[in-house]
Order: structure tokens, then sequence, then C-alpha cells
């Protein structure tokens, strides 16, 4: 892998994921500069990974091949500003994880550099995440490979043509990894409830995420017809998909994924500024 050095710019729970995964991936912790403003974050990154860290953002951007944004939000355009002379001297590519903040304000903020806005998830730290990326006009193709390859060390990565799509996304697969968390622990509580043990209980929650999902990864079948296979005639599938469907499961996700979209949607009109 080539990006150079990787400034994270943020080393919260996203950064730390990503850095996870890039360093379990083989990258040399010695390419992986983090700057954050919390000094513990910080001290935890350097024991964890080996990687350097400061708490200085432009000190880090200032040696930077690239520049990973990974603050939330409401932060990034007062680290734009902060960054904006060492940046326009450097001229990194630009990456930002940010949820709902629009290609065309980070590069208003950073004084028009090149910018690849990607919504990444945090299973990134096991190497099976998944990014949506979507590059900026002004992002050359070799700076499209280096982004792909720094989001590719950790996942799947699919490149969307117009940026829009970010907010479902973000609302499928950067929120996701929350929605299969709930449904674990409601799997769990529902197994103790049924007088099972806390341990054996989890176990089979987490285990059974696990098996389903990696069956419909390599299946040919859709979900639909997996579910089908488990559901025999009048058996006990069968009478727990009823109370589901009875209680309009599919429309609460529908909804609950619509509420993220919207959210995404309207971080960018509040953060336009
Ligand atoms: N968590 C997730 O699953 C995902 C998150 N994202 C995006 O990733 C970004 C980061 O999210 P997440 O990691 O969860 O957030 P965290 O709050 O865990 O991490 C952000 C870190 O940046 C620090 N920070 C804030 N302002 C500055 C500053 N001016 N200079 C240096 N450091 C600063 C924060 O410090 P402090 O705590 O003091 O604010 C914090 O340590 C967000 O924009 C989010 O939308 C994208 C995909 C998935
Ligand atoms: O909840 C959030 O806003 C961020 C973006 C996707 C996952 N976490």
């Amino acid at each position: 892998m080539a990006p150079g050095i990787l400034a994270f710019i943020g080393g919260g729970n996203m950064a730390a994921s990503l850095i996870g995964g890039l360093i379990a991936r083989g990258m040399p912790a010695g390419r992986i500069i983090v700057a954050d403003r919390v000094p513990e974050q910080l001290q935890a990154l350097r024991t964890r990974f080996g990687i350097r860290t400061t708490s200085s953002n432009p000190a880090a951007a200032a040696e930077a091949d690239t520049v990973l944004f990974a603050v939330k939000p409401q932060d990034l355009a007062s680290v734009s500003a902060e960054l904006r002379d060492v940046l326009a001297r450097r001229r990194p590519l630009l990456i930002s994880i940010a949820a709902g903040v629009h290609s065309r304000d980070l590069q208003r903020w950073v004084g028009g550099l090149p910018v690849v806005r990607c919504m990444p998830n945090r299973p990134a730290m096991q190497g099976c995440g998944v990014t949506g990326m979507y590059a900026t006009h002004e992002v050359a193709a070799t700076q499209r490979e280096l982004a792909e390859q720094v989001l590719g060390a950790v996942g799947t990565v699919l490149w969307l043509e117009r940026e829009e799509d970010l907010d479902a996304v973000t609302a499928i697969s950067g929120s996701g990894p929350a929605y299969f968390f709930l449904l674990i622990e409601s799997l769990q509580q529902a197994g103790q409830s049924l007088g099972l043990p806390e341990e054996i209980s989890r176990k089979l929650a987490i285990e059974t995420a696990y098996g389903a999902s990696m069956m419909a990864r390599v299946a040919r079948e859709s979900a639909a017809t997996l579910r089908e296979q488990v559901t025999s005639k009048g058996g006990t599938t069968e009478a727990a998909l009823k109370h589901l469907e009875a209680s309009d499961f599919r429309g609460i996700m529908a909804t609950a994924v619509a509420a993220a979209a919207r959210r995404s949607a309207q971080l960018a009109e509040e953060l336009a500024g």
C-alpha cells in the first residue's frame, strides 16, 4: 500500500477502527500519525497500535501525503480553518469520513483542494468494513487509487457517481452495525428471558449473526430465499416471523433507515454555514 504518510485528524472510535484494520493488514505503524485534542485518546492509540501521535493538527498535516478527517461533523469546519494554510502548502489528498458534510463545504473550508468523501463503518477494524466513496471532480485518478488503497485495506469499497447517495449509504452501512448490534442485544435478552444463562445466550446470538451474515455473503440465493430455507412450514421460525411481519418489522426498518438518511442530509444543511 502506498499512501505515504497518513495523518488522522481526530483519533476517536472510527479512526481507531481504521487504524486497527490498516495495521492488521500490514501498513507500517510509522506511516500513521494521529492528531487529537484528548491526550488520553492519543496515549491509548500509541499503546495499542505503536503509531505516532500529536496534539497539533497542523503538525500532523504538515508531514502527510494523505489527511483523513475523522472528527465529528460539527468540528470539521474549525479543524479545516486551522489547517487551511498548511494544506495549501503541502497539498495532500484529503479524505473525509464525516457524516453529512458536503464536499463542496469541505472544499470551501480547506481552500478548494481535492476531496474524497466517504462513509466507512466500524467493522473496518476487523478488515470487513464497507465504504461508499465519492470523489470530487478535482481528484486525480492516482488520488482515487490512493483513497481506494486506504479504505480498501479495511474492507469493500464501492464508488458512487452521485454524492447525495452518501446519505443512504450512511443510513444503511455507516449506521448499520448499530442495527445489527441491537438485534444481537435483543436476541440475547430474549434468550435470557427464556431461561438461558447470559453467556450461552450471548454466544448463541453472536454466532448466529455471524453465521447468517457469512451465508448471505457467499450464497447465490437471495436473503429472502435463505430465510425461506430456514422456515419450515408450521415450524418454529414461521411462528416467530409471523410476529415480526405482523409488527411491521420491514416498515420499522424502512422508517428507521429513512430517519438516518434524513439526518445525514439535514446535517449537511446545518453545517453548510
Ligand atoms: N463511529 C462510527 O461508526 C462512524 C463514524 N463516522 C464519522 O467519523 C467521524 C468520527 O466519528 P467517531 O470516531 O465516532 O467520533 P469520536 O468522537 O469518537 O472521535 C472524534 C475525535 O476527534 C476529536 N476532536 C474533536 N475536535 C478536534 C479538534 N479540533 N482537533 C483534534 N481532535 C478533535 C474528539 O475529541 P472530543 O472527544 O474532545 O470531541 C474525538 O477524540 C464523524 O464525523 C462520523 O460522522 C463515519 C462512519 C462510521
Ligand atoms: O451516527 C453517526 O452519525 C455516525 C455516522 C455513521 C455512524 N456513526
